[in-house]
């Protein structure tokens, strides 16, 4: 008998196309933002704040300005030079949650190293904070509380895994990497769907035997290509959420934190990069961004 390392597939794990499923969501936010336009004579409000020059955050926030325009909400960019006072900053802020018609504030990360980036998210109004990244909402988060708000790339991730794979109870997750922005949420997260969670960091003795045995694996490292195809079981749900920028003989490309066709030879689902995760971000943007108005417009004595 033939002994292989890993099972003989025959054909490559399903692709999931967070492209087509963001796009499914912007539709429906799109149609909510219009009734709600039409019952209250209101439209949902985001304010996004750049700080410095930073090339790939400026993407991102051209980005969030145009999808936020085009599911018929009103954008306000806030652009400021690198050099921006700490002080100037919390004045922003705080001119924005005393604003009636923005419902939304998110601080573009990262920000330059002069600034406290905690006291700044901090400052945001909670209930305006549709990032989830103020104290208050990861504290709801972390008790299992579902009346905070979830920051946007775990949601992504989480949507994308329930669709996949429905009910999540009892799954084995494994969520690579610890950040306060997509590893530790995720965690959470995860944990109130009853999944058995493990977070691995850079201290971890052996991410791959970790990884081997999960039925759901979240990849956030920054590390292109970390993730092999022999750290997978067979069959499980990858989900990628690398944005690793790469330069070579192809030009410049970008590619996730899994080492992708090893990976989806093995797996029985893998998010791509780009296409995965990423358009998911912004969607989950807009969901909280309608979630807050909503709260606000519907409950409004007029
Ligand atoms: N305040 C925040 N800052 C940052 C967040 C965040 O959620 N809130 N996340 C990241 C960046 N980010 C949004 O801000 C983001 C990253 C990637 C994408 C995306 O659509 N990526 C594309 C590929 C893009 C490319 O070619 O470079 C994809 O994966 O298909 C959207 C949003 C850090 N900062």
């Amino acid at each position: 008998m033939e002994h292989h390392d890993m099972p003989v597939r025959t054909a490559p794990g399903k692709l999931i196309d967070g492209r087509a499923f963001a796009a499914g969501i912007c539709t429906e936010i799109a149609r909510e933002v219009s009734d709600l336009h039409a019952r209250h004579d209101r439209v949902p409000g985001l304010a996004v704040i750049l700080v410095g020059d930073d090339p790939a955050s400026d993407i991102y926030v051209r980005s969030k300005v145009r999808r936020t325009m085009a599911v018929g909400m009103r954008s306000f960019a806030h652009r400021l030079p690198a050099a921006t006072s700490q002080v100037a900053l919390l004045d922003l802020v705080a001119t924005l949650n005393a604003d009636g018609d923005v419902h939304g504030i998110l601080l573009q990360l990262p920000l330059p190293g002069h600034i406290d980036v905690k006291a700044v998210l901090d400052a945001i109004d909670p209930a305006k904070d549709v990032d989830g990244f103020h104290i208050v909402n990861v504290g709801k988060l972390g008790v299992g509380r579902d009346d905070g708000f979830i920051p946007c790339t775990p949601l992504g991730c989480l949507m994308l895994l329930r669709a996949e794979l429905g009910d999540l109870s009892g799954l084995h997750a494994v969520v690579i990497g610890c950040s306060n922005i997509v590893g530790r949420p995720m965690a959470q997260l995860l944990l109130r769907e009853n999944c058995t969670v493990v977070v691995t960091h850079i201290n971890t003795r052996d991410v791959a035997a970790e990884t081997r045995r999960a039925d759901i694996v979240i990849v956030a490292a920054g590390h292109p290509g970390l993730v092999r195809g022999s750290w997978i079981r067979p069959g499980a749900t990858v989900i990628d959420v690398g944005i690793n920028r790469i330069h070579d003989d192809a030009g410049s490309h970008v590619v996730g934190d899994v080492a992708f066709s090893e990976v989806r030879a093995v797996a029985g689902a893998v998010t791509p990069v780009p296409g995965g995760v990423g358009p998911m971000t912004i969607a989950c943007l807009l969901h909280n961004t309608l979630r807050a108005a909503r709260a606000v417009i519907e409950n409004a004595k007029t």
